[in-house]
């Protein structure tokens, strides 16, 4: 596959929702891996201990550092396995892992700020490691154990504090994914794409016409598809403006029709 992901979680159920829908086509295509880890298959004792007291006191827990290194140890070893395989004349042959180091990415809000970008940036890389943590957070030296053997990304999805790195963990799975090549269906849908060009979207409509006294923009049934670009356009930048003008300082671009558009 292109993309392989492994997720680490101590509620994997959490991550099914991932094998639906288009990801899950395109697991089923080949086009990408999906492997959800439990972290408590990587504890030993009666009962399958994952979080311990903070030293220094304070409260709530801290999740252990021994499960999570057998854990993305264990998906190490899987990925040199990996490495090894039928070559082109059908040998087996001990083949080195695709490319350098695997990414691991930790949920967290003391992380870099995702955004289209870094999603752009992960999709072209050949393995994602996902490890979901929960409770206060992970021992910390299981990062710096971590940073010897990945390519380590913290990485925050907003500023905010969930309970688990699993859903922040969905949404760049997700915002990733539909970036690969073939795993969305209509590839037309990502150039049009708002975030390509750092505007926000244009306002979008279907049949019919006329709803509960509703038109649609005389503009869209004109047929004249120069007009009809440049009210789009027009409507992004509005939009944008009105919405996120953070994003619009961003942009360096503009021509004159944009910026009478934004007068
Ligand atoms: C790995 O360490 C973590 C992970 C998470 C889950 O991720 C997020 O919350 C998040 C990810 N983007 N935006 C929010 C939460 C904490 C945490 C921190 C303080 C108090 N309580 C919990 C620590």
């Amino acid at each position: 596959p292109q993309m392989s992901i492994d997720v680490v979680s101590i509620f994997p159920e959490y991550l099914a929702g991932l094998q639906l829908s288009l990801i899950g086509k395109a697991v089923d295509r080949g086009q990408l891996s999906l492997a959800v880890h439990d972290l408590r298959d990587f504890t030993f004792d009666r009962h399958n201990t994952v979080d311990d007291s903070p030293y220094g006191g304070g409260a709530g827990m801290v999740m252990k550092a021994e499960p999570w290194a057998l854990a993305l140890e264990h998906i190490l070893a899987e990925r040199g396995s990996a490495a090894v395989g039928e070559g082109a004349d059908g040998a087996r042959t001990a083949g080195r892992a695709a490319g350098g180091k695997p990414t691991l990415i930790v949920p967290s809000p003391a992380g870099q700020v995702f955004d289209q970008r870094i999603a752009e940036d992960l999709a072209a890389r050949d393995h994602l490691v996902f490890a979901c943590g929960r409770y206060e957070g992970i021992d910390q030296r299981v990062i710096d154990w971590a940073g010897e053997h990945f390519d380590l990304l913290p990485m925050s999805i907003g500023d905010y504090v969930l309970n688990g790195g699993e859903v922040a963990s969905m949404a760049m799975i997700e915002a990733v994914s539909r970036l690969i090549p073939g795993v969305i269906g209509n590839p037309e849908s990502l150039t049009e794409e708002s975030h390509e060009d750092g505007l926000l979207e244009y306002p979008i409509y279907t049949k019919p016409a006329s709803w509960r006294g509703r038109e649609v923009p005389e503009i869209l049934l004109s047929g004249n598809h120069a007009a009809i670009a440049r009210w789009r356009r027009d409507r992004r930048l509005e939009r944008t403006a009105d919405v996120r003008p953070d994003l619009l300082e961003k942009l360096d671009d503009l021509s004159k029709d944009d910026l009478a558009a934004l007068e």
